[in-house]
């Protein structure tokens, strides 16, 4: 189980942002960067919800104790929230940031891209909330490399961009996705090519970070996420993510924009695309409109957001149990009768 009691945040504070609670007394607000412990309030929510703890690109409420102490009262509710089903293969979603503009899923073009991988971290990106985008890297090394983005396009009803950090081909189309001060979240696996874009995208840039990072201690995972300014805007470079669990269904019908649309031509409202007479999906596959391969991943991963949806409610229910016999318990001791000891 993560621990949740020592957490510690480092908070960058910017105008207008990360303002002090108004209960407390005129802090001289210090500007730069501090780090602030769990406050109270903070911490029960926490053990209500995880998915409360603060994390990359929350603006948080901060309150100054008078012995020096800051402390983390409030997570300000957010635009987006971007999670994956945890590493460990348990129900709990892992939170990987918060108030994300755009999720950018990043595939190189050398190796061959990954769709199924692909398809995987679209869903997540249209189910936190934030506006998708392909980035697929390497174009100089992919002659077909428009082709390739314009195909991709069209399957998945999202921007796709063909890049090259290495001669800035398409660079300046990523550059205008940070226009506004916009937060650019990184999806992709280890080697596709995102320290170099990032490289590639920073210029010049004083904005200072509005914004919080969770600098890992006594925390399990050593995975850090940060935001560094970019291009007028934020970025959050992700980590290398090895394996990405879907956590639910929601975002399929997006990432697959093609199938979606495919089913709806289906005779049955419930076609399940499978044995049913008039299906337009199984129609599409023999007629080679639909590949196989895309099929059997839409339907690898809505049956993996199902399940994670399924036992994430079982273990909802479950949990609502305990805590309805604890406080049972409680009540029935409250209301038991003094036991009579006599007098004497
Ligand atoms: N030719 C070419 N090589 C690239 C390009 N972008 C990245 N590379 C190379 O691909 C390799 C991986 O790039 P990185 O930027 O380190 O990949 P990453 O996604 O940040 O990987 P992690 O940091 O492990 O998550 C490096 O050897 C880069 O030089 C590109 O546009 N063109
Ligand atoms: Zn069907």
């Amino acid at each position: 189980m993560v621990r949740v009691d020592r957490g510690i945040a480092t908070v960058d504070l910017g105008p207008g942002e990360n303002e002090p609670a108004t209960d407390v007394g005129d802090p001289s607000v210090p500007s730069g960067t501090v780090r602030a412990s769990w406050g109270g309030s903070l911490l029960a929510a926490v053990h209500d919800d995880p998915d409360a703890a603060p994390t990359t690109g929350d603006r948080v409420q901060l309150r100054w104790w008078p012995d020096e102490r800051i402390t983390v009262e409030a997570v300000c509710p957010r635009s987006t929230l971007l999670t994956r089903a945890d590493a460990a293969g348990t129900t709990r979603r892992q939170v990987l940031a918060a108030n994300v503009d755009v999720v950018a899923v990043v595939e190189g073009l050398l190796p061959e891209p990954n769709h199924n991988r692909i398809a995987r971290l679209l869903a997540l990106a249209w189910a936190s909330g934030a506006q998708p985008v392909v980035i697929l890297t390497k174009a100089d090394l992919e002659p077909e490399a428009q082709r390739i983005a314009t195909e991709l396009q069209t399957l998945n009803a999202c921007p796709v961009h063909a890049v090259s950090s290495a001669d800035g081909e398409g660079i300046e189309q990523i550059r205008a996705l940070f226009a506004g001060g916009r937060t650019v979240a990184l999806l992709g696996p280890s080697g596709a090519g995102k320290s170099s874009l990032v490289n590639a995208l920073s210029g010049d840039n004083l904005m200072r970070v509005n914004a919080l990072r969770q600098d890992g201690k006594g925390r399990h995972t050593t995975v850090t996420r940060e935001l560094h300014p970019v291009a007028g805007g934020y970025v959050i470079d992700g980590p290398g993510l090895r394996s990405v669990g879907v956590n639910t269904a929601a975002g399929l019908d997006e990432t697959f924009a093609d199938i979606t649309a495919l089913a709806e031509s289906c005779r049955f409202g419930d076609c399940g695309h499978s044995v049913e007479p008039g299906c337009a999906v199984i129609g599409a596959i023999q007629s080679g409109e639909l590949t196989l391969e895309r099929f059997e991943s839409y339907r690898a991963l809505v049956a993996e957001g199902f399940r994670q949806e399924v036992r994430r409610d079982a273990r909802l229910r479950h949990e609502e149990l305990r805590k309805r016999k604890v406080m049972h318990k409680a009540l029935r001791r409250q209301y038991q009768k003094p036991p009579d000891r006599g007098r004497w």
